[in-house]
């Protein structure tokens, strides 16, 4: 049974869908050290937003094949060093979507009416309504930093609750904005214009300290911020300072730069115009449920061999285009390793064409099956589908893709081309029925081939003995030949010839078959 540690608290309901396949440990609260030395024994780590998978963190988890994030940030996942150690990431993209719209909303109505005020002043022994009186939302401007799935959400409460609506999000189109009732206008005018700021943006080289001691000079004198996006987004001393002068009407943080808040941070004593809650934004049952299903049953997937569907560091695919893609992906996972042990040593372009029904097909899980294939004679099962694309750029192969729908031949084919050290190598291979794969040209000469395990290809001229002399050869080094096949262009011309073979051919031999007379080149291919 695969191992799970479980470091964050999760719904029991994911530790449930786990223990159908892999034996589950909840260990909470490790400490960096115990984490690194704890991770070496797991083959999957479900996390939320508490533990911190660092470079050296993943490192130790040798046997790691996939994180996942309850939640959607995996900005506390190492992301560049998983992807590099093969290790898939899967998040939960929508789990938790509504909660944190919520959250935001909760806390701008927090901030308009004084409710955590009011709630001390009432619980200390007071009855004071005059210091209270709050604000309406009601026509106010919400200015929405981030108008991906949280924001527009928020947008959408918002424009209900009768506020005008004006966004900032350099990605979004114009479309999308005039379908939620949003004004997309720049930073700026965001910032002068708007009498609630809400952040729902990723924290980023370009997002860290969007809102600083510059931008909250310019914001009208009784603006109201709210993040619950990430910490990093505000200077949080110059909100702090801002907020406890009076410089704005007050700010709700859910998320802090560093997490714990520090017991001595100035957000704690800027006053209660500044309203704080500890990272609670997806903290609802509903949301718990979400993503601990959510992420669970990826981990589950993975464990089992099938593919994840909310991967950041690999494309992710739907059941459907997972049924309809796999026989292609094992086609274009042989086609590659097949080009690559051809071509015999370094590659420098590799060019993938998809051809007939496939040619319509997201392309780029096929790409990567091609390129985990070529890279698997020298990685072996160091590159998977996570770190393919990484391990072939960082080797310089360049990768083109071509689509062609009008070859026919067979249903959907694909056709490799490499160029390395050893010239030009072709190859293309076709599904017979659903999924049996065959190899059907080789370097422009066509063949009809299973691929086997263990298989030997010759160049040669097409000319009487090559056979027999090949097969008494292999027949005196007690090698079987399971099926043979030639391909030629012209009789008595240039021919390839494919042999299956039942075991593993010796190196040696194959100087002992370049001697043959007739015969070029000959190579033996592992699939
Ligand atoms: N407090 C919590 O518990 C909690 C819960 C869930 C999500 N989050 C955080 O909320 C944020 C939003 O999550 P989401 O699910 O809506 O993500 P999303 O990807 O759906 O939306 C993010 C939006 O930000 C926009 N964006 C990117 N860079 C930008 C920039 N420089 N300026 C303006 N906009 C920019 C993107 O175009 C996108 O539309 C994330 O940071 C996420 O980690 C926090
Ligand atoms: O794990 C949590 O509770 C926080 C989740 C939230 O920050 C997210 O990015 O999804």
């Amino acid at each position: 049974m695969p191992k799970v540690l479980v470091s964050d608290p999760i719904d029991q309901v994911g530790i449930d869908i786990l223990s159908q396949v892999a034996t589950v440990d909840v260990k909470t609260n490790l400490s960096p050290d115990e984490l690194i030395k704890a991770l070496p024994e797991y083959d999957a780590i479900m996390i939320r937003s508490g533990t911190k998978l660092t470079k050296e963190a993943i490192e130790a988890g040798k046997n790691l094949k996939i994180i996942g994030r309850a939640g959607v940030g995996v900005d506390n996942v190492d992301v560049p060093t998983a992807t590099r150690q093969g290790i898939v990431v899967v998040n939960s993209p929508e789990g938790n979507t509504i909660a944190a719209a919520e959250h935001a909303l909760a806390m701008m109505l927090s901030l308009s009416r004084y409710i955590p005020e009011a709630n001390a002043s009432i619980k200390s022994g007071k009855w004071d309504r005059k210091s209270f009186t709050g604000v309406e939302v009601y026509k106010k401007t919400l200015g929405v930093i981030g108008l991906g799935k949280i924001g527009s959400h928020v947008a959408t409460v918002a424009r209900a609750l009768g506020m005008r609506l004006l966004a900032y999000d350099p990605f979004l189109t114009a479309e999308r904005a005039e379908h939620l009732g949003v004004n997309l206008v720049e930073l700026e005018i965001l910032f002068r214009e708007s009498d609630y700021i809400t952040l729902h943006l990723p924290k980023t080289k370009e997002t860290y300290h969007l809102i600083n001691a510059e931008s909250l000079k310019i914001m009208k004198p009784n603006v109201r911020i709210i993040n619950c996006a990430r910490g990093g987004i505000i200077d949080e001393a110059a909100l702090a300072e801002a907020v406890k002068n009076g410089q704005i009407g007050g700010a709700a943080l859910d998320v802090f730069e560093n997490e714990p808040l520090e017991a001595e941070s100035t957000l704690r004593a800027a006053g209660s115009r500044l309203i704080l809650t500890p990272h609670l934004g997806a903290s609802t049952e509903e949301a718990q449920t979400n993503v601990a299903v959510d992420v669970a049953e990826q981990i589950r997937d993975v464990l089992l061999g099938l593919p994840a569907r909310a991967a950041v560091n690999i494309p992710g695919l739907g059941p459907d285009v997972w049924q309809k893609l796999k026989p292609y992906l094992q086609l274009a996972e042989m086609l590659g390793n097949l080009v690559g042990q051809l071509a015999g040593g370094r590659v420098d372009t590799l060019d993938v064409r998809l051809q007939g029904e496939i040619a319509t097909s997201e392309s780029q899980p096929i790409v990567v099956a091609a390129l985990k294939g070529l890279l698997s004679p020298a990685l072996r099962e160091r590159v998977n589908f996570v770190n393919a694309s990484l391990e072939a750029k960082e080797r310089g192969i360049r990768v083109t893709e071509t689509r062609d729908a009008t070859i026919e031949d067979y249903t959907g084919s694909l056709h490799l081309t490499a160029n390395g050290t050893h010239g030009q190598q072709s190859v293309t291979g076709a599904l017979l029925g659903k999924s049996e794969l065959r190899i059907t040209n080789i370097n422009d000469f066509p063949i009809n081939v299973a691929p086997s395990h263990y298989m030997l290809l010759t160049l040669h001229r097409d000319m009487p003995g090559i056979i027999g002399g090949l097969g008494s050869l292999l027949g005196n080094f007690n090698v079987n030949i399971a099926s043979m096949q030639v391909g030629r262009r012209m009789v008595r011309g240039e021919a390839v010839m494919v042999l299956n073979i039942d075991d593993p051919l010796p190196a040696s031999l194959l100087e002992e078959i370049v001697r043959i007379p007739g015969v070029k080149d000959a190579f033996v291919v592992n699939l």
